[in-house]
């Protein structure tokens, strides 16, 4: 149930709203908690992360490390216990980091609230807004929490989220008690959004207590999974099934053979956490967070991690017009009669209506108010909001001594509400001729790229208040065009993003001869224009055909918007989708990466995942780029794990049961595993080839499956050549057997990296530097630990120096075959790029 503060009227004294002080505010921020939504309240982030530490797979390892020390093997004991703690301390630092990273460049573009603090209006975080805050909002503005109304002028929300309902409803203050019905018309609820007017309310409920705050959450939030989420998921899903199996067939053959009992069990864990892709979260958080760290810096500022690897799948980008494609600032460049001649009457007339009207400024009121600094004479006594059903907007104005209302908008809306028109000083009935004729001159308008607007005027009766169908029986006054100019980098950017595997569709309100003017500019062949009157009486089904297959969309609603957008995702697109205006926020909410264009408004702002901060297109192909790097390295991790990984298992689980003795010990098996983890820490730093950014990347569960069932068994071949050698030449015992695996094992696991990562011939693909140290080291290490003090602890011995020999042959025989094995795989599905 919502909380209604009984005392919200001790703020008010004297009809003046106090606000509350910063220590009454502190007070009851303590009192009701932050304004956040219920999933998000009691989330610490260092707490969720520390548990993360206690993982089954750590437990199970400090358990082991127990063991260890009851058996009297001190020596492993310490190893696994340093194993779990630099691990997860490691895991803690990274994933720590990029969290943090990611909150920051979230924090930057978050929405604040204006409240009345000490007596001054003040920007502050949205969670920060208390029950008796008095707040202020005008047109864009995101509602903070639940509030009553003190004082409005012209007020409209948009309640979508709430009610359903596209058009915005009316809200004022009045004395009625505060409630939580949607349809109070004294109250406004979390979750709702400014259209036109301001207002001064007082916060009735914040967080979980609004009204509908919690459904709010819920709708916000994104669906909660990608498919990449998803795919890691199964994943791992498929490993853990694989890890069960193994482990349980391992250490029931160790014990059917009278092996020691523990040392099966520890031999069995051990397999276990080398199969296991532990660090797999902490690589994806990483390589995500420096995509967006990378963003960051070319000020494109991304909400959340998983929208860096989205950017990397998007195949489709949709995109508003104006602001986005267009630099958004317009100029006034014609004033014409109806007849298409010049006059100064509509411009003055839509001066007085840009002047008085409460909404959001958009770019055409700019304009009409460029240059013309001092208010006009009229005085306003009503408002009919712009909204984009009807895409105009009137002011009902006391006008040279008569009830005018004055109304611009789009041509196409008001045509058909003319019943006369002006000439010079006469006012004529609209006649099918002189309709035609301000029809044509439209049309010749917008063909030169103009964006038109028509302005009509009706005289009314004095009342005081007017509806929406006091929009008719009008007078047309003339028309004004507006020229914009296409962003700079406009054309060049769409060129490489349809180079680089995106394709590009505008989603417009504006008339199919600008949208198509606009698209010529940008070098954007028109393939099928579809008009919003058109898409109406489609079905959901015809309409994902026509989807597909046009690329402009004019004066579409923004609920068209959402449903091409939503025809596009059926058919399997990921859809990106950039806006600028509160018309825009329902597309960028439901796309599979929301753009929010330079400037856009709070309420696109927030719906979006990534949002842009300085004009210039260019940023958002570098980020689509940074998106398919990202993929690209966590791809890399997931391969070796899946390939090599999965083949050193395989190898030590038939080991175990083909050989008199334990294949490696339970400690040695932790450490190779241990250092060939911190081997791959190092991919996120990794270069990305060319070929991974010429096309959309998608998660492809059958590359992975295929690159486990045909490399993995390679890397097991030539564990068993090694075996046999060792045996065989070698007359290895136990100690030299470790030995000589544990080195051959880490040597080939760790180097195929530098084939796995890359789909082209190692030698024709430079690895990051960082990456190809780490490899090398932890080589180095593999091959020194047998000589180095640790070595009797670790029970290894010395190796003759032929084996080495045999070593280098093998690693190298084994890295050509994995190559030509991936060259199979990739000439054979269609991952490899061109
Ligand atoms: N302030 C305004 N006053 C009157 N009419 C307006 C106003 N703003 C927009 N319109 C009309 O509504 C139409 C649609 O609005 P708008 O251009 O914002 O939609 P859009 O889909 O975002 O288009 P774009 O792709 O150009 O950004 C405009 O073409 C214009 O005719
Ligand atoms: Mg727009």
């Amino acid at each position: 149930m919502p909380v209604i503060i009984a005392d919200i009227d001790a703020a008010s004294q004297d009809g003046t709203l106090l606000g509350l002080t910063t220590q009454e505010a502190a007070q009851r921020l303590n009192q009701f908690g932050l304004n956040e939504s219920a999933s998000k309240q009691g989330k610490t982030p260092w707490l969720d992360q520390v548990l993360l530490l206690f993982n089954p797979l750590s437990v199970v390892l400090l358990v082991a490390a127990a063991i260890s020390l009851t058996i009297g093997e001190r020596f492993d004991a310490i190893l696994i216990t340093a194993i779990v703690l630099i691990g997860g301390g490691i895991d803690f630092a990274q994933t720590y980091h990029a969290r943090i990273t990611i909150e920051r460049l979230r924090a930057t573009v978050a929405a604040t609230a204006t409240a009345k603090r000490d007596g001054t209006w003040r920007e502050i975080p949205r969670s920060q807004i208390v029950p008796g805050d008095v707040i202020r909002l005008s047109a864009g503005d995101l509602v903070p929490a639940d509030a009553r109304l003190a004082q409005s002028r012209d007020l409209a929300l948009l309640q979508a989220m709430l009610t359903g309902e596209s058009t915005s409803v009316e809200k004022r203050a009045t004395s009625d008690a505060a409630s939580s019905s949607a349809d109070a018309v004294n109250m406004i609820f979390l979750g709702t959004s400014v259209v036109s007017g301001t207002g001064t309310a007082i916060v009735t409920a914040t967080g979980r207590s609004t009204a509908f705050g919690d459904i709010v959450a819920h709708l916000a939030a994104k669906p909660p999974e990608t498919a990449f989420d998803l795919g890691i998921k199964r994943f791992s899903y498929m490993i853990a099934r694989i890890v069960f199996v193994m482990v349980l067939l391992v250490l029931a053959a160790n014990l059917a053979m009278h092996r020691p009992p523990i040392e099966s069990l520890l031999f069995a864990v051990a397999l276990a956490v080398g199969l296991t892709p532990e660090f797999l979260p902490m690589i994806t958080s990483v390589t995500l967070s420096r995509g967006a760290v990378a963003m960051a810096r070319k000020h494109v500022v991304v909400k959340h991690l998983p929208a860096i690897q989205n950017l990397g799948s998007i195949d489709v980008l949709c995109s508003d017009k104006t602001g986005t494609l267009t630099a958004g600032t317009m100029s006034l460049v014609v004033s014409a009669s109806p007849d298409g001649t010049a006059s100064s009457a509509p411009q003055d007339l839509a001066l007085i209506n840009s002047s008085l009207q409460a909404g959001i400024r958009s770019p055409l009121d700019k304009a009409i108010l460029a240059g013309n600094p001092t208010p006009p004479t009229a005085t306003k006594i009503d408002e009919l909001p712009f909204d984009f059903q009807r895409r105009r907007l009137s002011v009902i104005v006391d006008h040279a001594g008569q009830r005018t209302l004055i109304c611009k908008g789009s041509p196409e809306g008001i045509f058909p509400l003319l019943t006369s028109f002006t000439s010079g000083d006469k006012v004529l009935a609209m006649t099918a001729e002189a309709l035609s004729r301000a029809k044509a001159y439209y049309t010749a308008q917008s063909t030169l790229g103009y964006r038109v607007l028509a302005v009509a005027t009706r005289t009314l009766p004095v009342q005081p208040q007017y509806k929406l169908a006091d929009e008719s029986v009008l007078t047309l006054n003339g028309f004004l065009s507006f020229a914009d100019t296409i962003l700079p980098d406009a054309a060049e950017t769409i060129a490489r993003l349809q180079g680089d595997g995106v394709s590009i569709k505008i989603l417009t309100g504006d008339n199919e001869l600008v949208a198509a003017h606009i698209c010529a500019q940008a070098g954007l062949p028109v393939a099928e224009i579809v008009l919003g009157t058109e898409l109406e009486l489609m079905s959901d089904n015809a309409l994902t055909q026509v989807a597909e297959r046009a690329n402009v969309f004019a004066r579409v609603s923004p609920p068209q918007k959402l449903r091409i957008l939503t025809a596009l995702r059926r058919r399997g697109h990921t859809v990106g989708f950039m806006g600028d205006g509160i018309n825009d926020a329902p597309s960028l909410h439901a796309a599979d990466v929301g753009i929010a264009a330079p400037g856009a408004v709070d309420v696109a702002q927030d719906a979006a995942d990534v949002v842009l901060l300085q004009p210039g297109l260019a940023v958002l192909h570098e980020g689509i780029l940074e998106g398919r790097r990202a993929f690209g390295n966590v791809m890399k991790y997931l391969l070796m794990g899946t390939s090599s990984n999965f083949g050193n298992v395989l190898s030590m689980a038939v080991a175990a049961v083909a050989l008199p003795f334990l294949p490696m010990l339970p400690a040695q098996v932790l450490l190779n595993n241990f250092l060939y983890d911190l081997s791959q820490l190092t991919i996120p730093t990794d270069r990305v080839d060319a070929e991974y950014f010429s096309k959309p990347q998608k998660w492809d569960i059958a590359i992975i499956r295929r690159f486990m069932v045909l490399v993995g068994p390679i890397s097991s071949i030539f564990d068993f050549l090694t075996f046999y050698v060792l045996l065989h030449f070698f007359r290895a015992g136990p100690a030299e057997f470790h030995t000589g695996w544990f080195v051959e094992s880490l040597a080939t696991q760790t180097l195929v990296l530098l084939v796995i990562r890359t789909v082209r011939s190692p030698f024709r693909s430079r690895p990051s530097t960082g990456l190809l140290l780490s490899v090398i080291f932890i080589v180095a290490v593999g091959f020194w630990l047998p000589y180095s003090r640790f070595a009797a602890d670790l029970a290894f011995t010395r190796l003759p120096l032929t084996y080495f020999a045999f070593l280098a042959a093998a690693t190298v025989s084994y890295l050509l075959c994995v190559e030509l094995a991936k060259r199979y795989i990739m000439s054979t599905s269609n991952v490899s790029a061109k």
